[in-house]
């Protein structure tokens, strides 16, 4: 596919960024509305919404669902597969192709240089300063899944984007939604989770204001004023069918953070949605898996994609069992998805670096020239 001109689906308003379009202002080409649709978007509507449909059900009729211990860590056990672990390891070929080239030993060395130097920077850092680290992890989240959906709204056209300071609002509120949602609802929950992390290096964390009433009422207003804000100004800058895609999604992202219990909830997202959507944007700027999807549709792009992700994925799950090993952790689910958490949380540091590196390449998310109005 080329990924140059717009796809027959979408007009040059559906698509204000794209290289080629009426009212291009960015530098590059952010991935094909129709790709990003069909992995980045209708998967992860049904799995999300269905689920969020059952737990207000449930809610409603009073019902109180007893979820078995093994199947709340499921959605975080299968991510070690089911995109999430994967959506990482193509890491060493995306900065290249962001930018339009072909991967080389050079492009493939820096990121591996940036791998070593700031993930044993932060594995030094979570044995040193573990409690630190662990709030580290759930801002560094905060961003790094905000600047995953800005450019998922971007790639589904969403001209009600503003500049920069609608931008840095419309991470916040996404990332936020993950990482914020959860805590007003389970604190008890949320802080077991932390607990676990920083539990791994032999301590604990005082967090009392996590569980207070007071505070967390304080953070839920605020929180849902700079949700209705963002939304407002959208709305403000024209509004519009990708508006309301914005406006339903977020929607339907508090609801399922505030239904379902966080564990699952957090395991589920990180697959289906975080992670489908930074597949998508790395199918659009592989030539191969843009023909795959053009030529044999997502689940074709989705393969070609995957070939891509499975050295790094092996490598990265094969580490992650010698961790486990080394280090002789207990065997119960909490401190093993702890463990997992910890990994992902090291290798999460240079992806971010790597995903901030393609925003800059294509043009995309906070490096994107403001539009006009
Ligand atoms: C599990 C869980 C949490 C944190 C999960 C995090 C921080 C996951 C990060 C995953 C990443 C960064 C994946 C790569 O993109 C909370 C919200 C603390 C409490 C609720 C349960
Ligand atoms: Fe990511």
């Amino acid at each position: 596919m080329d990924r140059s001109t717009p796809p027959a689906e979408a007009t040059a308003d559906d698509a204000p960024g794209r290289r080629g379009g009426a009212t291009d202002m960015s530098a590059g080409p952010v991935t094909g509305r129709p790709l990003m649709l069909a992995i980045g978007g209708r998967p992860a509507w049904l799995a999300v919404g269905g689920l969020t449909m059952v737990a207000a059900a449930a809610t409603v009729a009073g019902v109180s669902v007893s979820v078995p211990v093994w199947a709340r860590y499921a959605p975080l056990a299968a991510s070690l597969l089911v995109f999430g672990l994967p959506h990482g390891a193509v890491d060493h070929l995306a900065p290249a192709r962001a930018t339009g080239e072909r991967p080389t030993v050079r492009s493939v060395s820096a990121v591996g240089v940036a791998y070593l130097v700031l993930g044993g920077a932060y594995t030094a850092a979570w044995v040193v300063a573990p409690a630190a680290s662990a709030v580290f992890f759930v801002g560094l989240t905060w961003f790094h899944w905000g600047q995953g959906d800005l450019y998922a709204l971007e790639a589904f056209g969403g001209s009600h984007l503003g500049g920069r300071p609608h931008r840095v609002a419309t991470i916040l509120v996404r990332g936020g939604l993950p990482m914020l949602v959860p805590l007003l609802r389970f604190p008890e929950r949320y802080r077991d989770v932390i607990n676990a992390w920083v539990a791994l290096f032999g301590g604990g964390v005082d967090a009392a204001w996590v569980t207070a009433p007071g505070p967390r009422l304080a953070l839920g207003v605020g929180f849902a004023a700079l949700t209705l804000g963002t939304l407002l100004a959208g709305w403000r800058r024209g509004g519009g069918r990708e508006w309301r895609r914005d406006a339903a999604e977020t929607g339907l992202l508090w609801a399922f953070f505030l239904l379902v219990p966080p564990v699952f909830a957090v395991g589920v997202y990180f697959c289906v949605w975080h992670s489908l959507r930074h597949i998508a944007r790395l199918a659009g700027v592989d030539p191969a898996s843009g023909a795959a999807f053009a030529d044999r549709g997502a689940i074709a792009a989705l393969v070609r994609t995957g070939r891509d992700a499975l050295p790094l994925t092996v490598v990265s799950i094969a580490m992650i069992a010698g961790v486990v090993a080394v280090v002789g952790v207990g065997t119960d689910p909490g401190t093993l998805t702890a463990l997992y958490l910890v990994c992902i949380a090291v290798l999460t540091l240079p992806h971010v670096a790597i995903v901030t590196r393609m925003d800059r390449a294509e043009g995309a998310g906070l490096s994107r020239r403001a539009p006009e109005q």
